[in-house]
């Protein structure tokens, strides 16, 4: 059997979107681990699914390149309401997905491209079962991983978007082993889940540098969720403002973590690549 899909990406977080509105498609993970392979398969860091929704315009499912579901994927969302904004342009699209409620808006589009914002509902922080505080000890995390290369690393975050992240704090983000400290932390005991890891460096209150290990899928040029967390985790600790430019190595995501409600609005770009048909 053979599924369209739309190749898109959101600051080059890149993805394979599947229109499951009226038929089902429920891929194995081997399945979505072969079509993710960028050197056999199609190649994208997450597998989409847009679902009818009971309430609200539709459900996005998840999938990470290593065929593990997941809860969500703020990149992935401004694209799923760019697509949705086809047959309803302008509106409020309401987005369900395991990992909470979320609006997007497309502001600006074309063919091909567009820029979105999304409300991503609040944040969390210290949401892990275990007996964590908002404020990890890096010590205690060397001891299990090994050197960090403290005091580079500075006493790291923890902040859900409904998918699980933390935060380190560096002075400079380019002189972070990503992949290394980023695999090491992923699989640490205190995060049973698994854990996306974003290394911050504040260059003003309003513009941050981050660099991004994605739990599933390695090093990506962007995470709309790290993104949001990252600017929560900087204006929690008094590091920035409540508004600020995060810039990955993809480009630019303006977050907002508005004050009257909480919620946590970010803003950016999406693009089409093409158009194809899953096999298997
Ligand atoms: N690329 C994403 C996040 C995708 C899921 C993540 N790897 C996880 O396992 O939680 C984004 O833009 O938010």
């Amino acid at each position: 059997m053979t599924r369209p899909f739309l190749k898109m990406n959101g600051l080059g977080n890149d993805f394979v979107v599947v229109d499951a509105r009226q038929t089902p498609f429920r891929p194995s993970a081997a399945q979505v681990k072969a079509w993710g392979d960028r050197a056999s398969g199609i190649g994208f860091d997450q597998l989409i699914a847009i679902e009818g929704a009971a309430s609200g315009d539709a459900f996005m499912r998840v999938w990470n390149s290593d065929g593990g579901p997941v809860e969500t994927c703020g990149n992935a969302l401004r694209c799923v309401g760019w697509y949705l904004d086809r047959d309803a342009p302008g509106n409020d699209l309401h987005i369900d997905t395991l990992g909470g409620a979320t609006a997007a808006k497309v502001l600006e589009r074309d063919a091909k491209t567009g820029m979105v914002s999304v409300d991503m509902g609040a944040p969390r922080l210290a949401w892990t079962q275990i007996p964590l505080s908002e404020e990890m000890n890096t010590e205690r995390l060397e001891l299990q991983v090994g050197p960090i290369d403290a005091p580079l690393y500075h006493t790291p975050c923890a902040v859900s978007m409904g998918n699980p992240h933390v935060v380190f704090f560096v002075e400079d983000v380019a002189a972070v082993d990503v992949e290394r400290t980023g695999s090491l932390i992923e699989n640490h005991p205190l995060f049973p889940e698994g854990v996306n890891v974003e290394f911050a460096q504040v260059i003003d209150r309003n513009t941050i540098r981050m660099r991004v290990w994605e739990r599933g899928a390695g090093i990506t040029k962007a995470c709309g969720t790290g993104a949001c967390a990252t600017l929560v985790a900087c204006a929690r600790r008094g590091l920035s403002d409540r508004h600020a430019t995060v810039i990955m190595d993809g480009g630019p995501l303006h977050i907002l973590w508005r004050q009257a409600d909480d919620h946590v609005i970010m803003t950016g770009p999406v693009e089409v690549e093409f158009e194809g048909q899953l096999n298997g």
